[in-house]
């Protein structure tokens, strides 16, 4: 089974649209576990745009499944993970002023500043996730870091999947992954991943552990209610 994990940064965005509380964030993650999802993602950008630092410390006391926060590892989101102690922290090399996620770690020329980060979050019990792109290079580097687990950053896949390229989509992420396997590192995997494509990925990447999925997920329940897309996803994720 893969577990789904679902990123609330986007009620965030609509929270902070008004500047109130609404939607409660704190509620809404318990609704989600609630409807059946196995974890929780947040990803805070250093400029608070949509999930603050403060989330991530409310958000912990109440999250009773996985509590992923992903980010890029500057020392304030170093500090915050290790105060919070989520279940798994992901870096992901983002850019300050990028959209959203764009690309996956240069596991091999980061490696030392990954081997350290690791260290670090491992020392203090979190389970750790590399965000790379498929390619198995990368994920060799991944493994030398010493990490957990790795994340593949699925943009790619999507963006070739929605143009109907089905099998030039998938094709770099089974031998990721099939790599990944053999040195041992756990999978994970998200970035556009929709109610869309998420069945043909689940299906074609063995050993898929966890998928977090955000802005679609949300998208997706503005027509469809949300409990019963978080339904939908566990029905194909089986
Ligand atoms: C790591 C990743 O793939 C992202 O999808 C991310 O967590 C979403 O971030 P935004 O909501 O800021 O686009
Ligand atoms: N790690 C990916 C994630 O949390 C959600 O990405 P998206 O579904 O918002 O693109």
């Amino acid at each position: 089974m893969t577990k789904l994990s679902v990123n609330i940064n986007k009620l965030a965005t609509l929270r902070n649209s008004r500047g109130g509380n609404v939607p409660n964030l704190i509620t809404s993650a318990q609704d989600i576990e609630s409807f059946g999802a196995q974890g929780i993602t947040i990803h805070p950008r250093p400029d608070e745009r949509h999930i603050r630092y403060q989330d991530a410390r409310d958000l912990k006391k109440v999250v009773t499944t996985e509590f992923n926060i992903e980010g890029n590892p500057i020392p304030n989101f170093i500090d915050l993970v290790l105060e919070v102690k989520p279940t798994q922290v992901t870096l992901v090399p983002d850019a300050e002023d990028a959209i959203t996620s764009n690309a996956g770690w240069d596991t091999i020329k980061h490696k030392d500043f990954l081997v350290d980060v690791i260290k670090t979050f491992k020392a203090s019990g979190i389970r750790t996730s590399i965000f790379v792109d498929p390619n198995v290079d990368m994920v060799k580097g991944a493994a030398e870091t010493g990490t957990d687990r790795i994340e593949l950053y699925t943009e790619s896949f999507a963006h070739l999947y929605d143009q109907g390229k089905k099998e030039e989509s998938i094709l770099p992420f089974i031998d990721a992954a099939k790599m990944a396997h053999e040195l041992g590192l756990g999978i994970n995997a998200g970035h556009d991943l929709s109610l869309d494509n998420i069945k043909f990925f689940k299906e074609n990447i063995p050993h898929l552990l966890e998928v977090s999925i955000g802005h679609a997920l949300i998208c997706e329940s503005i027509y469809l209610g949300i409990e019963n897309v978080v339904n939908m996803y566990l029905n194909k994720l089986k």
